[in-house]
Formats: structure tokens, C-alpha cells, sequence
């Protein structure tokens, strides 16, 4: 069975999603960052505090790889920036793989972003205008990397479980 990806931008429901997702098909979800984060010992903050966001994408991308090459079913939740980093967008492409980006517009992801900044330090120390901004530049910068996904499910407007039912869809 192929290994199911998720990724997108912060706050498209990543983690959410594969949760539920993990709940219906009783496959496995391993979520990037909390990996990250186990093998570390550190919070994604504190990692990001200590050692900076270069050696963030380091622990990345040998976690990625490193989920990747285990023979278990698994769904894997992405961090938002990993498809843009170390080349990571082209495992995406793999055949042993189910790559599905989580598609939401600027409004989508500031509203739900705006409540939950605390735990994402690229955001954390922003103000409500600053963060749009933000959101909508870095998004353009990012859509080039999601866009190598084999999949796209739109997820605006969508209740959690009308997304798992549209990947439940992809899936079958
Ligand atoms: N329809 C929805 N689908 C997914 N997440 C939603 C939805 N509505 C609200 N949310 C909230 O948006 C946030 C998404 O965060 P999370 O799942 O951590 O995303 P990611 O892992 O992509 O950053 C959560 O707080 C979740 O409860
Ligand atoms: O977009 C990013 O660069 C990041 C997204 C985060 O994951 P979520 O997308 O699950 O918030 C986490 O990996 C880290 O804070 C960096
Ligand atoms: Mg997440």
C-alpha cells in the first residue's frame, strides 16, 4: 500500500485531517513535527530558538526520509514547510507514495492561523496585519513546491469530515 502524504500551508488542517483520516481507515498517522520533536526532545519552538530554522530543515528532511524508507503503512502529515525545502517536493512525485496537497485560500488560513500562531514560530510575533501579508506572499512562494503533489483537495468551506471524504475519494 502506498504511504499517504499530506501537506500545505500552516493551518490548511494537516494534522486535523490525517487524524481523522488515520480514525476511518485505521492506517497508521505519523505527524512530521511531532517526530521531529520526539527524536529531539524540543518542542518545534525551542528547536527553532536553540539551533534556528536552517538546522529545523536539516531534522526535516532526515525525518521525511526516514518515515519514508520504514516499511509500514502510514499516513504522514508534512509540517508546511517541507515541501520547499532540501528538494523534498520530489519525493513527493514517488510511486510508493499518495501525495495530497490541502488546498486553502488566504482567508482560510488566517482565520484559523490568527487563533493559532503560539506553536508555529515563523508567525508567533506577528500582529493581525502583518500576518496576512505575510500569509499571502509566502503562499505564492510555496504554491510552486504543493503543486508537485499527485493530488489537490480543496479544503475551504469544508467541515473535517467532507475533506476526509474527498481524499476517501481519491484514495479508493
Ligand atoms: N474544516 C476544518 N478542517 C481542518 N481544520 C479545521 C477546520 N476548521 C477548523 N479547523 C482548525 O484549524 C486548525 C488547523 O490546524 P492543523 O490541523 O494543526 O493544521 P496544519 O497541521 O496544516 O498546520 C486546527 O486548530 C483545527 O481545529
Ligand atoms: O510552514 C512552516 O515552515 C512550518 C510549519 C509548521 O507545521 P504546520 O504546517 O503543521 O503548522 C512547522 O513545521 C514549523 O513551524 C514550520
Ligand atoms: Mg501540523
Amino acid at each position: 500500500m502506498k504511504k499517504i502524504i499530506l501537506l500545505g500551508y500552516m493551518g490548511c488542517g494537516k494534522s486535523t485531517i490525517a487524524q481523522n483520516l488515520s480514525k476511518i481507515t485505521n492506517i497508521p498517522f505519523l505527524d512530521l513535527d511531532k517526530c521531529i520533536e520526539n527524536k529531539a526532545k524540543l518542542s518545534i519552538n525551542e528547536i527553532f530558538e536553540q539551533f534556528g530554522e536552517i538546522h529545523f530543515r536539516k531534522l526535516e528532511h532526515e525525518m521525511f526520509l526516514e518515515l519514508l524508507q520504514s516499511s509500514e503503512n502510514s499516513i504522514i502529515g508534512l509540517g508546511g514547510g517541507t515541501p520547499c525545502y532540501a528538494n523534498n517536493h520530489e519525493l513527493l512525485k514517488r510511486d510508493d507514495v499518495a501525495s495530497i496537497y490541502l488546498k486553502a485560500s488566504i482567508d482560510t488560513l488566517y482565520n484559523r492561523l490568527i487563533h493559532n500562531k503560539s506553536k508555529r514560530p515563523l508567525i508567533a510575533n506577528m500582529n493581525e496585519e502583518e500576518m496576512r501579508e505575510f500569509i499571502a506572499k509566502h503562499l505564492f512562494d510555496r504554491s510552486y513546491y504543493y503543486n508537485h503533489a499527485q493530488h489537490k483537495v480543496s479544503v475551504d468551506n469544508k467541515a473535517v469530515d467532507e475533506t476526509v471524504q474527498d481524499i476517501l475519494e481519491i484514495l479508493a
